[in-house]
C-alpha cells in the first residue's frame, strides 16, 4: 500500500538571496535557509559585518557568500544581480519611522516607502527573470500590513503595499511555477524594535495584544521561512503567513 509522503523541507542545491541579512530577521532568515541546505547570498550594506557572518556560517558547514549592496541603489542592484539565478528570494530589508500623522515628513515618506516598497519591487523585478520553475519569493511584511496602529500610518501603508504586490506577483508568476508569499511577524526583538521598548509602558501595551503573551524571537520566523521556501509549501502562493502570536486574530 502506498502511503502519502510529506514533501521535503530540504533546500539542498538551491540558491537563496536574502536582503537586509546583516542583523535581525534577515540574519535569521539567512541562517534558516543555510541550515536547510541552501547556498545563501547575504545582502546588506555593511561588508565587514557580512563577511563575519558568512565566515561563521561557513565555519558551521554551511554555504554562504556576502554581497555588499544598498537595495535602494537600483543601478547597483541591477549591476550586481542582473542575470544571477536564485531559486529563493527573501525581501527582508525594511525600516520604520513611527511618528504621529501630523509629524511625518516628505523625507520620512520617501525613506520608508523607498525601502519597504520601491526597493522590494524593483529588486524582485531584477531577479525574477532568472528564477526557474519551483522558485519561491518571500516578502517580509508585518502584522502591520493587515491592521492599523497609532503613529505607524507610513509603516502600515508600506506593508499593506507589500501585501498587494505579493498577491499580484503571485497571480502573474503562478504560470511560471514561481510562488510569492508574505510572512507577517508581530513585534520581534531586533535592533529595529529595541528602541521602541525603551518607552515606558510600550512593552505592556504590545503584550496585551498578543494572545500567546510574548514577543517574537528570531527563531520564531525561521521555520516559517524554510516552509515557504521549500517544496513543503508547493501549493501555497499569494498568501500571508501570520507569525504574530495571535495579534490579528482579534
Ligand atoms: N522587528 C520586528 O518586530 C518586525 C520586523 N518586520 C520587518 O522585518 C524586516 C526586518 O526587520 P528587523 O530585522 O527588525 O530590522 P533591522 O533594522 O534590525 O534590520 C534591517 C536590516 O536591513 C538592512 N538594510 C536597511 N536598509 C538597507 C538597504 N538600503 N540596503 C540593504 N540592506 C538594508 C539593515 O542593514 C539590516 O540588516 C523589515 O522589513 C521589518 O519591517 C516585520 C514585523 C516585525
Ligand atoms: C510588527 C511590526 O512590524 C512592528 O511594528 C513596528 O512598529 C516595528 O517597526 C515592527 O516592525
Amino acid at each position: 500500500m502506498r502511503l502519502p509522503t510529506t514533501p521535503s523541507l530540504s533546500l539542498e542545491g538551491r540558491c537563496a538571496l536574502v536582503t537586509g541579512a546583516s542583523q535581525g530577521i534577515g540574519l535569521a532568515a539567512a541562517c534558516a535557509l543555510a541550515q536547510a541546505g541552501a547556498k545563501v547570498t547575504l545582502a546588506a550594506r555593511n561588508a565587514q559585518r557580512l563577511d563575519e557572518l558568512v565566515e561563521a556560517l561557513q565555519a558551521a558547514g554551511h554555504q554562504a557568500e556576502a554581497l555588499a549592496l544598498d537595495v535602494q541603489d537600483l543601478v547597483a542592484v541591477r549591476q550586481a544581480l542582473q542575470g544571477r539565478r536564485f531559486e529563493i528570494l527573501v525581501n527582508n530589508a525594511g525600516t520604520n519611522r513611527p511618528k504621529p500623522l501630523g509629524q511625518v515628513s516628505d523625507e520620512d515618506y520617501k525613506a520608508v516607502m523607498g525601502l519597504n516598497v520601491h526597493a522590494v519591487y524593483f529588486l524582485t523585478q531584477t531577479v525574477v527573470g532568472q528564477m526557474p520553475e519551483g522558485s519561491s519569493i518571500i516578502n517580509v511584511s508585518s502584522q502591520m500590513g493587515h491592521v492599523g496602529a497609532a503613529n505607524r500610518s507610513l509603516y502600515c501603508a508600506s506593508k499593506s503595499a507589500v501585501e498587494g504586490l505579493t498577491r499580484a506577483m503571485a497571480v502573474e508568476l503562478g504560470p511560471r511555477g514561481i510562488r510569492v508569499n508574505s510572512i507577517c511577524p508581530t513585534f520581534i526583538e531586533t535592533p529595529m524594535t529595541k528602541p521602541f521598548f525603551q518607552e515606558p509602558g510600550f512593552l505592556e501595551s504590545v503584550l496585551a495584544k498578543i494572545p500567546l503573551g510574548r514577543l517574537g524571537q528570531l527563531e520564531d520566523v525561521m521555520g516559517p521561512i524554510v516552509f515557504l521556501a521549500s517544496p513543503a509549501s508547493a501549493l501555497v502562493t499569494g498568501s500571508a503567513l501570520m507569525v504574530d502570536g495571535g495579534w490579528t486574530a482579534h
